[in-house]
């Protein structure tokens, strides 16, 4: 609540200075950032270049109608909450705004501690509005988790673990469905800025005009359907976390003003010439080639420089095998509750088939078909059938180059080509070998 109180950002407007100068001793006394506004268009220019969280606004500004300057707020800083200032005469008017979207209102003359309490009471509203938006984010995202008993896997967490605390951009490399933006999130919870926002940019969901508009801002009026101002991503992670997924995709021509505000902690809004600072740390992933695309003109040098102070290779799911039966089995605890299914575990035949699987996918592909056996599992017992994995992925097609032995190899290949022959003879020539070599081989490897 401390801290609360005394981060707030308040603008006065008001045309009579004692009024003022008083009401900012009692406010800045407080420990909250004040700025004053004699006039109508003063209070607009000031917004325009500052954030705040609450206004407390005087409805008689000599020639300006309080009325309209404080539509024009509610357009500039839609986010600020506006408490009317008031003589007794004119309660009358102070209802008229609060139907036309003020917070309060507060009767002149008032004592500091009306002041004070209708401060708190507001910044308070403002601070629960900015955490909600934080936790409709968090719940659409459940809690990052980020635990593993493979070697390769735990070598990257230490890492993260050891570079989460600074504020060093970190680039995150790996397949598709490894978990970039899981150990996005698990790195943002481990920083010092874990109190604050994890905002993240899905970049290839947007065009250069909107991406630019959504992480920075745009002011009013900027492009057709601006109908108010934004205050940006950008702004919205000030203090903590903005994490860019798939950066690969991040619009070639934006890319100049990203490498600026990475560097200087500077940008814009849309339409609105004012420069902004945000203190903000840059997480970003890919799964595609930066080096390769930097070659081919698609990408930044100097920005992929900027990104990658600390680059992190998450390794796929088919090289994390001690993961794999750990993972289903959370996967398989979650849904069944979700759905009321009865499965409580797996056949020894399909914790065999997983572990096989090559999980293209990774670790989204294991969750999807957890979900679906779930699902279609009416047992105790998941089976292989209703894993549903692919054929061409599962152990019996093993991969050259794979964690295997050279027998295990051989059998599967001389079983392939064995199934694929009209005769032994065919098969033998096909192999390079003769047909007493391949009858002592099929007996040997028990085929
Ligand atoms: N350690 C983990 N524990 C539980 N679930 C995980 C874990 N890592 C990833 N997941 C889940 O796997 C799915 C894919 O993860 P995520 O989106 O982070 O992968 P990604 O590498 O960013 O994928 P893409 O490259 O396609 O964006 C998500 O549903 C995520 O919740």
């Amino acid at each position: 609540m401390e801290a609360a109180q005394n981060s707030g950002r308040v603008l006065l407007v008001d045309d009579e200075p004692a009024i003022l100068r008083t009401f900012r001793y009692c406010l800045e006394d407080e420990g909250y950032q004040v700025a004053t506004a004699a006039s109508a268009m003063q209070a607009e220019s000031v917004l325009q270049s500052q954030v705040f969280d609450l206004c407390f606004l005087d409805l008689r500004l000599g020639e300006d109608n309080g009325l309209d300057v404080m539509a024009k707020m509610r357009v500039i800083a839609p986010w600020m909450r506006v408490v009317i200032v008031t003589a007794h005469s004119a309660v009358d008017t102070a209802v008229d705004a609060m139907q036309a979207g003020a917070a309060d209102y507060l009767v002149k003359p008032c004592s500091p501690d009306q002041l004070r309490m209708a401060a708190i009471k507001q910044l308070e509203m403002r601070q629960m509005a900015a955490r909600l938006e934080q936790l409709e984010g968090e719940v659409k995202q459940p809690q990052a988790r980020a635990e593993s008993q493979s070697p390769e896997m735990m070598a990257v967490l230490e890492t993260a673990r050891q570079v989460a605390t600074t504020d060093a951009n970190i680039l995150i490399l790996g397949e598709s469905g490894t978990g970039k933006g899981e150990l996005a999130r698990v790195i943002h919870g481990w920083s010092r800025r874990a109190k604050k926002a994890c905002v993240t940019i899905n970049c290839p969901s947007l065009t250069a005009e909107l991406m630019e508009s959504e992480l920075f801002g745009h002011s009013k009026g900027a492009f057709t359907g601006a109908s108010e101002n934004t205050l940006g991503r950008v702004n919205q992670a000030d203090g903590g976390t903005l994490f860019l997924d798939e950066i690969g995709d991040f619009p070639l021509t934006l890319q100049p003003k990203l490498l600026r505000f990475i560097q200087d902690k500077e940008y814009e809004r849309v339409g609105d010439p004012v420069t902004r600072r945000a203190d903000v740390r840059i997480l970003a992933a890919t799964n595609l080639d930066l080096a390769e695309m930097v070659k081919e003109g698609r990408f930044r040098e100097d920005l992929l420089y900027r990104l990658n102070v600390i680059t992190l290779t998450l390794p796929p799911l088919r090289d994390r095998r001690d993961d794999i039966m750990t993972l289903a089995e959370r996967f398989l605890a979650g849904f069944v509750k979700d759905y009321a299914r009865p499965a409580t575990g797996f056949s020894a035949e399909a914790r065999e088939a997983m572990l096989g699987y090559r999980w293209p996918g990774n670790i989204r592909e294991l969750r999807n078909v957890i979900e679906r056996a779930s699902i279609i599992c009416g047992e105790e017992l998941v089976q292989v059938s209703h894993l549903g994995l692919s054929a061409a992925d599962t152990s019996s097609a093993p991969r050259v180059g794979a964690e295997l032995s050279l027998e295990a190899l051989e059998k599967a290949h001389i079983a392939a080509v064995l199934a694929s022959s009209p005769t032994l003879d065919h098969a033998a020539k096909t192999l390079g070998i003769d047909a007493s070599t391949l009858y002592r081989k099929r007996k040997q490897l028990g085929l």
